[in-house]
């Protein structure tokens, strides 16, 4: 197979990776965070990949979906964390730090102060040095993936409340959040047409197996003297991996709120690879 898929370098993608080549996949996998993948696929040098869901509102007229799997979670995702010290009511205006690894939570943060709590004026940076040392000063810093779940799980309360912000989300809306789906670029789609068929299968196949067993997946993966495996596997059982009508209902809300905010020229259009149907 000469597919190039993108792999997100973060434990939340595990399952759909860890038994990937098992079921038969032998193409190129990439390993980045969600912000440089999203670079790679807009500019067509990856086939596929897992990927912020704000790459694909933002750039969507160049992307189809596969249909069914995502990044999600109903309630809190434990590793999309904002940590402040000051109330969110009281954000306006002042320096936020950001992940520079993010394009979904930085975007989900800004509609959340500004839908949830009347921030008019958000001032945000992705700084130089690592946002963590931000962290230790106490000031407000977004943080995703291993490095929000690292942070959670040793900086004290001292530092500020922690936010999740997929729990603030459901908090407000009821819905779900769709961190990431798996995009695929237009000009990859019509070459490797029948390619998709089998990466959805299997897809299918190495995450069924990965949740049959999620305390031998955390097994298979290197120790973190930070995060135990028990941990490991609440973490994975917090996410929501599909992609039900439910949780299209949460990308809708979010995209238009994006929309609403200046963030999207139009409304996105969610188009999906039709796997049944070809042959
Ligand atoms: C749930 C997470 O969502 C991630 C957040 C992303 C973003 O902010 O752009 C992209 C992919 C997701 O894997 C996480 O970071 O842990």
């Amino acid at each position: 197979m000469q597919m190039k898929l993108g792999h997100i370098d973060y434990l939340n993608c595990v399952p759909f990776f860890q038994y990937l080549q098992q079921a038969g996949f032998d193409g190129t996998i990439v390993k980045d965070v969600p912000a440089q993948l999203n670079a790679m696929l807009a500019q067509g040098t990856l086939d596929v990949s897992p990927s912020s869901s704000f790459e694909y509102g933002r750039n969507f007229h160049d992307y189809v979906l596969l249909p069914n799997y995502s990044i999600s979670a109903f309630d809190e995702v434990q590793s999309v964390l904002f940590f402040s010290s000051t109330p969110l009511e009281e954000l306006d205006g002042q320096k936020i730090y950001l992940t520079g690894e993010s394009a979904t939570s930085v975007h989900l943060l800004y509609v959340i102060l500004k839908e949830f709590y009347g921030c008019q004026t958000i001032d945000s940076c992705v700084p130089e040095q690592p946002a963590e040392n931000y962290l230790n000063k106490g000031k407000p810093v977004l943080l995703i993936g291993d490095r929000a779940l690292k942070a959670s799980l040793t900086v004290g309360p001292e530092k500020g409340r922690q936010y999740d912000l997929a729990q603030l989300w459901h908090q407000h809306t009821g819905l779900p959040f769709v961190f990431a789906l798996w995009i695929v670029h237009r000009h990859a789609y019509q070459r490797l047409t029948n390619e998709f068929v089998l990466l959805q299968k299997q897809l299918q196949y190495s995450i069924n197996k990965a949740f049959q067993n999620l305390y031998a997946l955390a097994e298979a993966v290197a120790d973190r003297p930070w995060m135990s495996r028990k941990q490991l596997v609440d973490y994975w059982n917090c996410m929501s991996y599909d992609l039900d009508v439910v949780h299209v209902k949460g990308l809708t809300l979010f995209f238009e709120l994006c929309t609403k905010y200046g963030y999207f020229t139009e409304m996105p259009e969610l188009t999906f690879v039709d796997v049944a149907n070809i042959s």
